[in-house]
């Protein structure tokens, strides 16, 4: 089996314990597998658990039962049973997270915040940069803007930062959570054109998109979300 991401019965279930303990089913019986290039969109209405399922496959959130299995350095990890520290491993090699908005250390050069993933896994800084560069042009990011921190961009500029930070490393599977949310239709291309790329060289994908046109033209496959809601 070459799957890079093997779902199982996965299944989640929030507990508010700040309203007495009650119980919130969110979803169950999760099972689906991404093989290397291939990109799996998840879909169904807001509230069926899409963000929920991202975030147990990045380990965010605990499964209370099932199967979550991650190509890790040549082996399958069950991310559902995994230490803390076994987590960060499989994140620091494996598997990359884009979110849709961007959290950057203040004063840091937008430059280098997109060349730090890079960087902290054994590229030279220059390499690093320079890539970096190409990845915030083809995003449309003026030079100009390249030596400023991202803080004070708007939120389309932040979330093409994001993008590219997310991009750049070398990992064999990436999670996307609305990548193409606050873009124009030039730039929501170039996502679409950098998932390809991904594809190509191998990642396996898991997305959520809410536009339905770029859903079409990312996904090799739509999993729908609602037949795993708890309540179905
Ligand atoms: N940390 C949490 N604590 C309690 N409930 C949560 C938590 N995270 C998600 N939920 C609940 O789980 C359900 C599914 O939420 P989730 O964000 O996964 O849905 P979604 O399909 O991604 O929705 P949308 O398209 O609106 O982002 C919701 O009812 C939500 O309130």
């Amino acid at each position: 089996m070459t799957a890079m991401i093997d779902i199982s019965h996965a299944e989640k279930t929030f507990t508010m314990h700040l309203q007495g303990g009650v119980q919130l089913p969110v979803v169950r019986g999760v099972s689906f597998q991404v093989e290397p290039g291939e990109c799996v969109v998840l879909s169904g209405p807001s509230g069926a658990g899409k963000s929920s399922i991202l975030k147990m496959i990045f380990g965010n959130y605990r499964c209370d039962g099932g199967r979550i299995g991650i190509r890790h350095r040549g082996a399958m990890v069950d991310l559902a049973k995994a230490e803390p520290r076994q987590v960060l491993g499989v994140r620091r090699d494996t598997i990359g997270y884009v979110s849709q908005f961007l959290r950057a250390v203040p004063r840091v050069a937008t430059l280098d915040v997109v060349a730090e993933p890079l960087i902290a896994t054994g590229t030279a800084r220059a390499e690093a940069r320079e890539r970096a560069g190409q990845l915030l042009r083809r995003l449309n990011i003026p030079e100009r803007l390249w030596a400023l921190p991202p803080s004070t961009f708007s939120g389309g500029e932040q979330q093409r930062v994001n993008i590219a930070r997310g991009f750049i490393s070398e990992l064999p599977i990436l999670l996307l959570d609305e990548p193409t949310a606050s873009l124009d239709a030039a730039n929501r291309a170039v996502v679409v054109d950098l998932i390809d790329w991904k594809k190509r060289a191998g990642v396996a994908m898991v997305a959520i998109v809410h536009d339905d046109e770029i859903r079409h033209l990312i996904a090799d496959r739509i999993v729908d979300v609602t037949s795993f809601a708890s309540a179905a």
